[in-house]
């Protein structure tokens, strides 16, 4: 079984091939079913997505403490795949934050879990990609919202600057509420720190970066590089959060080359940002496979003590700009993804979308890439897929608690393991 959300819906790059041959159920539950201010959580139905949450909550002065950058993203997706945002190296994984699931089994019992109900399953879901059974409600922690994020730009020249300064900025927990790193080319970056303000009477100006005419935040943020000032500015919180859903992170510039050009702002930019699924929806066999043969669309997470390394590795075999950096704790546990320490460990999401730069590219590296990632004890999110083999994804993914927990519901003939739904051949 799996849901029969359709992968045109999915905010995921690749179809996801098993939906054709396996039995879809129907869980499109969208909901938001209560927000409780005494033990300060919602409690929501998982097809609900971040662009629907973010504004109801902000509205009864609430937020969640990691808030996805892509309105579409659904907060079961983000729990069975994994999310990571800008506050992440405070809360880590969207996962992280959630307290509480309700579980529906293969055998169609209804299982709660949390930390002290059922711990074992609890921690087993995340990242099982609708393995272990089906989600029908999430419980995530919500904490206070501000008006603001103060976010400062500071442009940094070298990869080691950029490592260091990563480091010192992430472990800086009193002022910076959100850390977020482009790389625009192999020796030059912005740094971004920011932190969640009401502000006071005195602010002058605020940069209300959503609004249609606005430019791209990623071009926004250049700017910064290209003056090589160091900025800082008040951004309202909604629009902070959906900073890279106009533009797609940097994807749209493929889709629409012209669309940062102040005239179409002005006159077409209402129209914007592209819906993901209307574009899947239309898109023909040649611009699925163009974008297979010569687009990388891909994220990992590495040590942060590994920005320099990776980041030279991925400018040889892609040559791919601008990246995108987002920190994330990482916590020792049982689940499929945990930090491999007993301790926590600060790791970096290396995001990198677009048209590979190199004169022989071939989509097939993916794999050289993902055993470089293995070695330095990092991990691959699955949106994409992978080449890795199953025993070398059993070594990046814990599978011992994930294997028990799956006997014990009886999953076996019932739902795929997380391999068969995230291999190449899943998802094409
Ligand atoms: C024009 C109009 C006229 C109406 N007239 C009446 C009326 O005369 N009398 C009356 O009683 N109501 C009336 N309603 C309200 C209507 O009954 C409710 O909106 C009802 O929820 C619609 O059911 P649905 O299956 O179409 O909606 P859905 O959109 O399918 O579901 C509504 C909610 O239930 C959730 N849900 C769906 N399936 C499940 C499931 N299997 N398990 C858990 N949650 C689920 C969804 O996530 C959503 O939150 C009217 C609504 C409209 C728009
Ligand atoms: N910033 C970030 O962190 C970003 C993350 N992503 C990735 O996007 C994906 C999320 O996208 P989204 O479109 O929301 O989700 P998807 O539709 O892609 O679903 C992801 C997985 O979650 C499973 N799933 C979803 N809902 C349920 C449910 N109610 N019960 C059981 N399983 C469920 C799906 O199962 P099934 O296969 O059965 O449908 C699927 O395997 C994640 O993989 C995430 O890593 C993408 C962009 C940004
Ligand atoms: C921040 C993280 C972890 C990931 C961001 C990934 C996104 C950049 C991609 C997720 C889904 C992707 C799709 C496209 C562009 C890149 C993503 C938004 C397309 C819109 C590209 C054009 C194709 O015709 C359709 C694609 C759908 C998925």
């Amino acid at each position: 079984m799996c849901t029969a959300r359709p992968s045109w819906r999915s905010m995921t790059i690749a179809d996801m091939a098993y939906k054709k041959y396996m039995y879809n159920i129907d869980v499109h539950l969208d909901g938001i079913v209560s927000i409780n201010a005494k033990t300060q959580t919602v409690r929501v139905e998982p097809g609900i997505t971040m662009g629907r949450l973010i504004p109801i909550l902000i509205e009864s002065g609430w937020t969640v403490p990691v808030a996805l950058d892509m309105e579409d993203l659904t907060i079961g997706g983000l729990v069975m795949g994994i999310g990571l945002e800008s506050s992440s190296h405070k809360f880590g994984l969207f996962h992280e934050t959630c307290t509480r699931y309700e579980l529906i089994t293969a055998n169609g019992d209804l299982i709660i879990c949390s930390k002290s109900v059922n711990a074992d399953i609890f921690e087993s879901i995340p990242y099982s990609y609708g393995t272990l059974g089906f989600l029908t409600a999430v419980d995530i922690q919500i904490i206070p919202a501000k008006k603001y994020v103060k976010l400062k730009y500071r442009p940094i020249r070298t990869l080691e600057k950029m490592e260091s300064r990563l480091i010192v900025e992430t472990s800086d927990l009193e002022h910076n509420d959100f850390v977020e790193l482009l790389i625009y080319n192999k020796e030059e970056g912005v740094l971004m720190t920011g932190k969640m303000t009401d502000g006071n009477k005195d602010i002058k100006y605020v940069n209300r970066i959503g609004r249609f005419y606005k430019p791209w935040f990623f071009k926004h943020v250049e700017s910064f590089l290209l003056t090589w000032k160091i900025g800082e500015e008040y951004i309202p919180l909604k629009d902070y959060y959906f900073r890279h859903n106009k533009s797609l992170f940097w994807e749209i510039q493929d889709i629409i080359p012209f669309g940062n050009h102040p005239v179409f702002r002005y006159l077409l930019g209402w129209l914007m940002p592209a819906k993901v699924a209307l574009l899947k929806l239309t898109q023909t066999d040649t611009i699925k496979q163009l974008y297979a043969k010569h687009h990388f669309i891909d994220d990992f997470i590495l040590p942060i003590s590994s920005l320099k390394k990776s980041v030279q590795q991925f400018h040889t075999i892609l040559n791919i700009y601008p990246i995108w950096v987002c920190p994330t704790i990482l916590r020792p546990g049982k689940g499929l993804m945990h930090s491999p320490a007993t301790v926590n460990n600060m790791y970096i999401d290396i995001g990198l979308y677009g048209e590979p730069k190199v004169s022989k590219y071939n989509p097939t590296i993916l794999r050289d890439l993902e055993i470089f990632v293995l070695k330095l004890k990092g991990f691959k999110m699955m949106y994409a897929g992978t080449y890795l083999n199953i025993d070398e994804f059993k070594t990046m993914f814990d599978h011992r608690l994930y294997d028990r927990i799956r006997q014990n519901l009886r999953c076996k003939s019932n739902f795929p393991e997380v391999y068969d739904k995230v291999n190449r051949k899943a998802r094409i």
